[in-house]
C-alpha cells in the first residue's frame, strides 16, 4: 500500500499537477482515512463476531452516548411491560453507557433471582446510592460480601424471626394507638386526612424506637426543631430518590455536574445524614458506656442500635457501616409500608363493596368491645386477601432494587455480558395475563383459598423479590400493613370528599423511592363504634412522657 502511494506521489510530482509538500500532504491525508475506514470495518466485524459469540437478548436499538434514554418515560415499568410485548420476555437495553437487562415474566424471573441468583447477588453503583449507604458500607447498596451476609442475619434475628418481631410488639402496638388516635382527633371533627402522611409518621416513630429507642415526632404542642428537620432529611431523600443523575449513565459528563447533583447529594445530602446520624451513634455509645457496654443476647435488646453497638473486635461494624444499616431501614421500613396501605386505600374506596365486607369480616371476628389486635391477624382470611391484591396491583417497588452481575453469565438462552444492570419488573409479572385472569381488576377474592404466597417460591407474584437478596424486612410488613389497614376500617368510616364518585379516583402513578400514588389520597374520616372511641379516649387521656408495657398497653385495647 505505502509502496503505490509513492509511485502515484512521484507520478504527481512529475506531471507537475502539485507541488512536493502539497503531494505529501495529500498523501497523508489518503493515509489516514484509509487507516481510519479499515479500523470502522474491523470495528464493525468485531461487533458483529462478538454479538453472534454472546447472543444478547433482544431490545430496542440504541442511539450512541444517551443508549435508549430518550426513548423511556417516567413509569419505566409499564414502559419495559410495553417492550416486552413487542420484544418478549427478557429485554437488553442501554440507559447511557449502561448495559441494563429486563425480565417481564415469571418464568425469567425464575432463573434470574434462582437458577441464576449467585451470579447478579451484586449491586450497580449510582451517587445516590453511595451518599445514602455512607460509601456502600450498608446492607441494601453493599456488594455481597461476608459482612453483607453477616449484617443481614443479625437484622433477621433481631428484627423480623419471630423471636425479634415479638420483642417489639409493645412499640409496634402502642405507635399503632398513637396513630389511631390522631386520626380520631379528625374523624371528631369530619376532616379530611392525607392517609399516607400519618402513616408514614406512625412509621418513622416506631421504626426510630425499634432501632435507637427515641420518638422523633410528637406533635404535642408542636415537632421541635430536631424532629422537623429529621422530617425535612426524610422528604429529600425520597425527593432525590426520583431525580436521574446524568453522570451515572454518561461518565464523560460527570465531572461538568450539569444538574448540581455533586454539590446536592456529595456535599449538602451527605453532611445532613452525617449531622442526623453520628450523634444517635454517639448518644447511645455513651448511654452504654454509662450502663457498662455488655454484650446483648439475642431477644434482649432494648433497640438494634445496642446489638450492633455491642459487636467488638474482628466482628464488629464501623459507624459508617452502622449509620448505612440504620439508614437503610429507615427508609425502606416506613415509605414502603405507607405507600402500600395508601394504594390499599385508594382501591376500598373504589370499589366500596370490598371495604364494607372487610369491615363486617373484622366486626364478625373481633367484635365492638376491643381492638383489632396483631394476633387477629390470622383470623382474617379477607383482610390478608385485599393486602396480597394490594401488593399485586401496586408493589411498592415494581422493578425492586437493580441486581448486577459482575462476570458474564447466561438468561433465557442470551448472553449477559459483564457489568449489565438486572431489573426484575415485579408489576408486569403481576400483571401478566398468562397467570392472572382480568389482572388490571382488583379483586381480592382471587386469593381466597389460594395457597399462594408472597416470599418468592411462586414468581408469579414476588412483591418482595425473591433469591438471596429478597426483601428482609417482609415480616413484618405482613404484620404491619394488614394491622394498619384493619385498626383504621375498625375505628373508623371513610368516604371521598364532597363531589367525588369511586369511579373518579385517580390512580396514576409516580415513581420515586417507592411508587407513589401521583396524587396524594385524601379522605373524609368520621368516628364508626363509640366503644373503640372510648378506648381511645382512655389512651389520650395517659401520661405520653412514658412508654408503656405490652401488659399494660393489652389492658387498654380490651376497653370499651
Ligand atoms: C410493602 C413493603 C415492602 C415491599 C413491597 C418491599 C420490597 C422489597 C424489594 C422488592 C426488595 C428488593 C429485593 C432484591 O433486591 O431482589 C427489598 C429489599 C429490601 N427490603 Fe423491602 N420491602 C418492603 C418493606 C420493607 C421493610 C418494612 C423493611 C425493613 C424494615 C425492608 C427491608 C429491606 C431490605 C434491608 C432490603 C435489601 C436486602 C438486601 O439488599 O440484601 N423492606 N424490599
Amino acid at each position: 500500500m505505502a509502496f503505490m502511494m509513492q509511485c502515484f506521489t512521484s507520478l504527481l510530482r512529475e506531471c507537475g499537477v502539485v507541488s512536493t509538500s502539497l503531494a505529501e500532504l495529500w498523501i497523508i491525508s489518503l493515509l489516514a482515512a484509509y487507516m481510519l475506514m479499515l479500523i470502522f470495518i474491523k470495528l464493525q466485524l468485531n461487533s458483529r463476531r462478538s454479538k453472534q459469540q454472546h447472543k444478547l437478548p433482544p431490545g430496542p436499538s440504541p442511539w450512541p452516548i444517551v443508549g435508549n434514554m430518550l426513548q423511556a418515560n417516567d413509569l419505566p415499568h409499564r414502559w419495559f411491560a410495553k417492550l416486552a410485548s413487542q420484544y418478549g420476555p427478557i429485554l437488553y437495553l442501554y440507559m447511557g453507557s449502561n448495559p441494563y437487562v429486563i425480565v417481564n415474566n415469571a418464568e425469567m424471573a425464575k432463573e434470574a433471582l434462582k437458577t441464576r441468583d449467585a451470579d447478579f447477588a451484586s449491586r450497580p453503583r449510582s451517587m445516590f446510592g453511595e451518599v445514602i449507604s455512607f460509601g456502600y458500607e450498608d446492607m441494601v447498596f453493599r456488594s455481597s460480601d461476608a459482612k453483607w451476609r453477616a449484617l443481614r442475619k443479625l437484622c433477621a434475628s433481631n428484627l423480623f424471626t419471630p423471636t425479634g418481631m415479638k420483642t417489639f410488639t409493645a412499640v409496634r402496638q402502642e405507635e399503632m394507638l398513637s396513630m389511631v388516635s390522631s386520626v380520631h382527633s379528625s374523624a371528631k371533627g369530619c376532616s379530611v386526612i392525607n392517609i399516607k402522611r400519618v402513616i408514614y409518621e406512625a412509621n418513622v416513630n416506631s421504626m426510630c424506637r425499634i432501632l435507637f429507642g427515641k420518638k422523633y415526632l410528637r406533635a404535642v404542642p408542636q415537632l421541635d426543631l430536631e424532629a422537623k428537620n429529621f422530617l425535612d432529611l426524610l422528604d429529600r431523600i425520597v425527593s432525590e430518590s426520583g431525580q436521574i443523575n446524568l453522570g451515572d449513565f454518561i461518565p464523560a459528563l460527570q465531572w461538568l455536574d450539569l444538574q448540581g447533583a455533586e454539590k446536592r447529594l456529595k456535599n449538602d445530602m451527605k453532611q445532613a445524614l452525617e449531622k442526623f446520624f453520628y450523634p444517635v451513634l454517639a448518644e447511645n455509645r455513651k448511654l452504654r458506656d454509662e450502663q457498662g457496654g455488655e454484650t446483648i443476647k439475642e431477644g434482649e435488646a432494648k433497640n438494634f442500635l445496642d446489638v450492633l453497638q455491642s459487636f467488638e473486635g474482628e466482628e464488629s461494624f464501623s459507624d459508617k457501616s452502622i449509620a448505612g444499616i440504620l439508614c437503610n431501614l429507615i427508609l425502606a421500613g416506613t415509605d414502603t409500608t405507607s405507600v402500600t396501605v395508601e394504594w390499599a386505600f385508594s382501591e376500598l374506596l373504589a370499589n366500596p363493596h370490598i371495604l364494607r365486607k372487610a369491615q363486617e369480616e373484622i366486626d364478625s371476628v373481633v367484635g365492638y368491645q376491643r381492638v383489632v389486635q396483631e394476633s387477629d391477624l390470622l383470623n382474617l382470611p379477607y383482610l390478608q386477601a385485599i393486602v396480597k391484591e394490594t401488593l399485586r396491583m401496586h408493589p411498592a417497588l415494581p422493578l425492586g432494587i437493580p441486581h448486577y452481575n459482575s462476570a458474564t453469565t447466561h438468561l433465557g438462552g442470551y448472553t449477559i455480558p459483564a457489568g449489565s444492570t438486572l431489573l426484575v419488573n415485579i408489576w408486569a409479572i403481576a400483571q401478566d395475563p398468562a397467570s392472572w385472569s382480568n389482572p388490571t381488576q382488583f379483586n381480592p377474592d382471587r386469593f381466597l383459598g389460594s395457597d399462594i404466597q408472597l416470599v418468592g417460591q411462586q414468581f408469579q407474584l414476588i412483591p418482595f423479590s425473591a433469591g438471596r437478596r429478597h426483601c428482609l424486612g417482609y415480616p413484618l410488613v405482613l404484620v404491619q400493613v394488614p394491622h394498619i389497614l384493619a385498626t383504621l376500617l375498625q375505628a373508623f368510616d371513610w368516604s371521598l370528599p364532597a363531589g367525588q364518585r369511586p369511579e373518579d379516583i385517580n390512580m396514576q402513578e409516580k415513581v420515586g423511592l417507592s411508587c407513589y400514588r401521583a396524587v396524594p389520597l385524601e379522605l373524609l374520616v368520621s368516628e364508626r363504634l363509640p366503644t373503640i372511641n372510648n378506648t381511645l379516649n382512655l389512651y389520650e387521656n395517659m401520661d405520653h412522657t412514658q412508654q408503656y408495657t405490652e401488659h399494660k398497653l393489652s389492658e387498654l385495647s380490651v376497653q370499651g
